[in-house]
């Protein structure tokens, strides 16, 4: 009755709660890489490979299982550039000041390694950000939200509040796309798009 029907390898709380909307009983496995990003690798490139990644290595901490392992990777790219998780507070800040003002993408890839074979979707969000200012940034930051998250915001919180517009996924920026997602894991026959 509570068997499970997948591992999730990651250590993030967002898609834990975002993974438990889509009607699948799982279990939380680790799964550690190196996210340094290649040499001239695309944005996108580079999160499709981190969540292929996290899949593949999810399911090998595991001992290879039968079951389905998903992996998720969510970067946000500003002008080209990669903005992974701040450092510390004084990345944070320059982080926010660089986002103010503007449009950012945000990229979140999920990927499902099943008997070794990875699938991977992904879904791409635009972020707009209002002018910040320093006082602002200042008190963000010493709440702490932005430390463990792409971009140093979270829009799923205070972050949200900076948000004056978005045009994609809510819960992509999150960290895991219900949408795409829910359609992956119905090839699986996993989740409520598959019970239908
Ligand atoms: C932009 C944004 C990111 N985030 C979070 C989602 C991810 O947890 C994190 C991006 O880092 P990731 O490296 O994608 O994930 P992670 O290290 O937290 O977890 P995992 O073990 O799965 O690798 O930023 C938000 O919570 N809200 C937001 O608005």
């Amino acid at each position: 009755m509570t068997d499970i029907q997948l591992y999730l390898a990651s250590g993030s709380p967002r898609r834990r709660e975002l993974l438990a909307q889509l009607g699948v009983r799982f279990a939380v496995i680790r799964a550690d890489i190196d996210e340094t990003p290649l040499p001239d690798e695309t944005v996108e490139a580079y999160v499709l490979r981190l969540a292929r990644e996290k899949a593949l290595a999810g399911w090998r901490a595991a001992g290879e299982p039968a079951l389905p392992v998903l992996g998720a990777d969510t970067t946000v790219a500003h002008d080209g550039r990669i903005l992974g998780k701040p450092a510390d507070a004084a990345d944070a800040a320059a982080m926010l000041r660089d986002l103010s003002g503007s449009t950012h993408a945000v990229l979140t890839a999920v990927a499902v390694c099943a008997g070794g074979e990875v699938e991977v979707t992904l879904s791409a969000s635009s972020v707009r950000f209002m002018p910040l200012g320093e006082a602002q940034i200042a008190a963000y930051v010493a709440s702490g939200e932005p430390l463990d998250k792409a971009g140093a915001y979270g829009i799923q919180g205070w972050g949200g509040l900076f948000v004056s517009d978005l045009s994609g996924s809510f819960t992509g920026v999150m960290g895991l796309p219900v949408h795409e997602t829910a359609l992956l894991l119905a090839r699986y026959g996993l989740g409520h798009l598959a019970e239908a």
